[in-house]
């Protein structure tokens, strides 16, 4: 079952000089799939990601989350949309800072309504499958980075959404939390979560089960991992080198 269909996008940002971020690019994702979007700073990465994510319109092509067109619906509509079929989990945790851990995680289903007995059971599942259990009652500025991290994916799976959208979730993470982080979402993705992620870690991109490259603004290539992650790992790299990457630096990132 496809879930995520993006078509022809284009994205040209109007200004003095119209910059086109995005040309013509087409890819789609299938239900359980696990996806990463790299490519060169500038190359259109968080364009896309905003544009799936009814963040900002594309000038031409479109994109079909389960069939429905986002872009074409009212304002309330989109809002309800993105809500229900979309989780977000950013570089910047977003987690309000003042608040527990639970009352976060719990906040996108009491804006829907849910009653309280439900939301405690959903809270409590989550936690415990995200190993955050024991923090519920802390305050976020009580917490390290990898436990906001793992905070915010609660708070963007807790309403069981179609697609979770990851913009570079291990960027302000050292290694140990990043490769926490990453493999809680490989496990959410072998329970059966749709990820799509963009990230400049190759390290982080080797959890993934394909890579897709983007260059200028288009689809560049694109790489699957079979069963071997540390051979995923360095055909990462080796594409990184050919995108310009530099190969002294990628040389000492290590799996
Ligand atoms: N609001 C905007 N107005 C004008 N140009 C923009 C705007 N946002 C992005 N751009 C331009 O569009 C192109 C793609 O930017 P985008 O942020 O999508 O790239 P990226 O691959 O995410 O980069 P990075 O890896 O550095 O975050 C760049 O040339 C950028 O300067």
């Amino acid at each position: 079952m496809t879930i995520l269909d993006v078509k022809y996008l284009s994205k040209i940002y109007e200004g003095q000089v119209p910059r086109q971020a995005l040309d013509n690019v087409r890819f789609s994702l299938r239900a359980e799939e696990f996806v990463g979007i790299m490519g060169p700073s500038g190359s259109g990465k968080t364009t896309l990601l905003n544009v799936i994510a009814t963040i900002d319109e594309p000038t031409s092509g479109e994109i079909r989350i389960n069939g429905v067109n986002p872009h074409q619906l009212g304002r309330t509509e989109t809002a309800l949309f993105r809500r229900r079929e979309l989780g977000f989990v950013f570089q910047q945790f977003n987690l309000l800072d003042a608040m527990t851990v639970a009352e976060n995680i719990v906040l996108p289903l009491s804006l829907d309504g849910v009653p309280v007995g439900e939301m405690e059971q959903k809270l409590n599942d989550i936690a415990l499958k995200l190993g955050i259990s024991d923090i519920l009652d802390r305050r976020i500025y009580e917490l390290s980075g990898g436990q906001m991290q793992r905070t915010a994916i609660a708070r963007a799976i807790i309403h069981k959404p179609s697609l979770i959208l990851a913009d570079e979730p291990t960027g302000n993470l050292d290694s140990k939390a990043s490769d926490d982080v990453m493999r809680t979402l490989r496990t959410l993705n072998e329970e059966g979560a749709t990820i799509l992620m963009v990230t400049h870690d190759p390290v982080a991109a080797s959890f993934c089960k394909r890579v897709i490259f983007i260059k200028d603004g288009r689809f560049y290539n694109e790489i699957y991992r079979g069963d071997n992650r540390q051979g995923f790992f360095q055909r990462i790299i080796d594409m990184l080198s050919l995108l310009g990457g530099d190969r002294r630096v990628l040389s000492t990132i290590r799996l």
